[in-house]
């Protein structure tokens, strides 16, 4: 690790002033006289050091404080205590310094105009960055290539698609060259085919162009795709930061193979079980008696063995194998069924 980071989070919290009040006209007007506050902390002692080049998932339920941090990131919001450097810069303070090197997609907010073509937008958005005439140029050329903007640019972002105005809202945020991009529920709402180009080109510009990336999505596609760390907050406070792969590698090794077996074959859990003497506590029939499932840690045995010994033993109709995605895993992590307290790191 380098001595600066590109961003390095210490202590980073950000609390709310609540308004409490008694519902309906009396409680309101008690809240005018005599108003009364609870504190929410956001965001709470969040220590994180991001590296240029990198690619972040930042994940957590809903109400985690993954927008509060990535406002303070950007610098729309100012923290309540502790501190934060992007670049060296304090993000809030120095906000327009701060502007010049991130590149900002927010889903559900535009950098475009409305009724201006495209093209119009993106002139004025290099204009309000100061972006050399030149540079300006080459930069738009090659976006348009990469995000096949070419018939769309004529056109208002009013008559655009969301996967269309995605596209030019990717061009409009790395139009003055940021070194850092962050994401918030990029693909949110794209069909299948909008969402692979979106990630292709996130991929891209995040492996070949070296912008280091920082991701907030629900979307577990986005983030097995694009993010090799995971950064995962909960009630404000982070409470797992490693690689991607340590996660799968800790909780991704349950493995469960579904069988449908010809007839009814009344033994079969007993077959099953004499097949696969070290798993035969993981064995178990389905309501209908002609379906097996064996559920098992991969470390205990590998899947192909586990599979032939039951090929070889029952008279399998069908299989199926479901190894854990990382879908399955942050389900239950947001669920607290399983426990992050020594993060793999
Ligand atoms: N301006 C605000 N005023 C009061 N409370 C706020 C404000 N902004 C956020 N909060 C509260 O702070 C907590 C964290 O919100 P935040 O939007 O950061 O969560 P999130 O992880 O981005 O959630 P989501 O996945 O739903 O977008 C929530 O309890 C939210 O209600």
């Amino acid at each position: 690790m380098g001595p600066v980071a590109l961003i390095e989070a210490h202590q980073l919290t950000r609390s709310f002033r609540i308004p409490v009040k008694a519902p309906g006209f009396i409680g309101a007007v008690r809240h005018l006289l005599r108003p009364h506050y609870t504190e929410r902390t956001a965001v709470d002692r969040v220590d994180l050091r991001v590296e240029a080049g990198e690619s972040i998932a930042y994940v957590g339920p809903n109400g985690a404080g993954k927008s509060t941090t990535l406002k303070m990131l950007t610098g729309i919001l100012a923290p309540t205590s502790g501190q934060v450097r992007v670049r060296g810069l304090d993000p809030h303070r120095e906000r327009v310094a701060n502007a010049r090197s991130i590149g900002v997609v927010f889903g559900q907010r535009s950098h475009l105009w409305w009724d201006l073509p495209i093209q119009e937008s993106l002139r004025l958005l290099g204009d309000i960055y100061e972006v050399p005439r030149e540079r300006f140029t080459r930069s738009l050329d090659e976006l348009v290539a990469l995000l096949e903007l070419g018939d769309l640019l004529a056109r208002p972002a009013r008559q655009l698609s969301l996967g269309q105005r995605m596209r030019c809202e990717l061009a409009a945020a790395l139009l003055h060259g940021p070194e850092l991009l962050y994401l918030d529920e990029p693909t949110l709402g794209l069909d299948v085919a909008v969402k692979e180009r979106v990630r292709g080109f996130i991929r891209h510009i995040n492996r070949e162009r070296g912008v280091t990336v920082m991701l907030t999505s629900h979307d577990l596609g986005d983030i097995e795709d694009l993010c090799e760390r995971m950064v995962m907050i909960d009630g404000g406070r982070i409470i797992f930061d490693g690689p991607l792969r340590a996660v799968k590698e800790r909780f991704g090794r349950t493995c469960a193979i579904h069988l449908a077996l010809r007839g009814q074959p009344l033994d079969a859990l007993a077959v099953a079980r004499q097949a696969l003497p070290e798993l035969a506590a993981s064995c178990s029939t389905q309501p209908e008696q002609h379906q097996l499932v064996v559920q098992f840690d991969m470390a205990q045995a590998p899947v192909g063995s586990v599979v032939g010994r039951l090929l070889a033993a029952l008279p399998v109709q069908n299989l199926s194998v479901q190894e854990p995605s990382i879908d399955s895993i942050l389900r239950e992590l947001y669920e607290n069924r399983l426990q992050l307290q020594d993060p793999p790191r």
